[in-house]
């Protein structure tokens, strides 16, 4: 196992390491400012409960930057999850989900599968949305580690309704947001322990993997 010098050091064994990627032509030319990552940050910063160390990135949407980011923030940073927003369209310049499958060892379609769910009740377009999540593992060992990587869609606000899900008017869910799958998932690939505000987004985990509180 090699570690790069650049490698993130934890604060606290429960800190999560992730990467915010913002993927717009526009934005990284300075045509308009970026809100992606501001979008992501403010929705994180109320959703986590446990410790939180941010490795932001503005890119243009070009394939081999956005794959060349991703194995970045994940091999030589260490982050746990991966973030990305824009560019999965189907406009020509929209390449996000071939440069993340070509930097994945193993594919995630449930990710994918819930947001278009979940964006089909804001708008009917979210059909041509092709959304991917990924699993990249940092070498052959377990102790070597591994990111999950997730493409959001490139609304700003398309952000919270995909990561937090649809609620009725009453405040229950009517459809959960990926989010929910995502601490248990980081556990799953050896990753430090989620925990989120309930009241934001419900983290579901077995309940044989399930914590229990300190003291108790
Ligand atoms: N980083 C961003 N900041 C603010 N708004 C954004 C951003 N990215 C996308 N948007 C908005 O969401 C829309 C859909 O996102 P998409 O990723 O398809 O962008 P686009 O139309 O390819 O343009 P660009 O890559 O230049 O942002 C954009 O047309 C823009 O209105
Ligand atoms: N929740 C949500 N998802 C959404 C949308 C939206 O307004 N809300 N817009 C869709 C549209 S119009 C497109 S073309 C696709 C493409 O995503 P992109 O913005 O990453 O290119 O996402 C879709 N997903």
């Amino acid at each position: 196992m090699t570690t790069s010098s650049r490698r993130l050091v934890r604060r606290h064994p429960d800190e999560l390491l992730c990467g915010l990627v913002s993927i717009s032509d526009r934005a990284s030319r300075g045509v308009y400012a970026d809100e992606g990552v501001p979008a992501l940050r403010t929705w994180l910063g109320g959703a986590l409960r446990t410790p939180v160390h941010f490795e932001e990135r503005l890119i243009a949407d070009d394939a081999p930057t956005i794959s060349a980011t991703l194995a970045e923030l994940c091999d030589e940073l260490g982050c746990d999850l991966i973030l990305t927003t824009g560019g999965t369209g189907p406009a020509r310049r929209d390449v996000t989900p071939e440069a993340t499958l070509a930097v994945a060892t193993k594919e995630m379609p449930g990710f994918g599968e819930q947001m278009r769910q979940i964006s089909l009740r804001f708008v009917p377009t979210a059909i041509l949305s092709r959304q991917v999540a990924v699993i990249r593992e940092r070498g052959a060992g377990e102790a070597d580690g591994a990111a999950l990587i997730v493409n959001l869609p490139g609304q700003p606000k398309a952000i919270r309704e995909t990561l937090e899900g649809l609620r009725e008017a009453d405040g229950t869910l009517a459809v959960p947001g990926i989010f929910a799958a995502v601490p248990y998932c980081i556990q799953l690939i050896g990753g430090p322990y989620v925990e989120t505000d309930a009241a934001v987004c419900k983290a579901f985990r077995p309940k044989a993997a399930i914590r229990p509180a300190a003291g108790a």
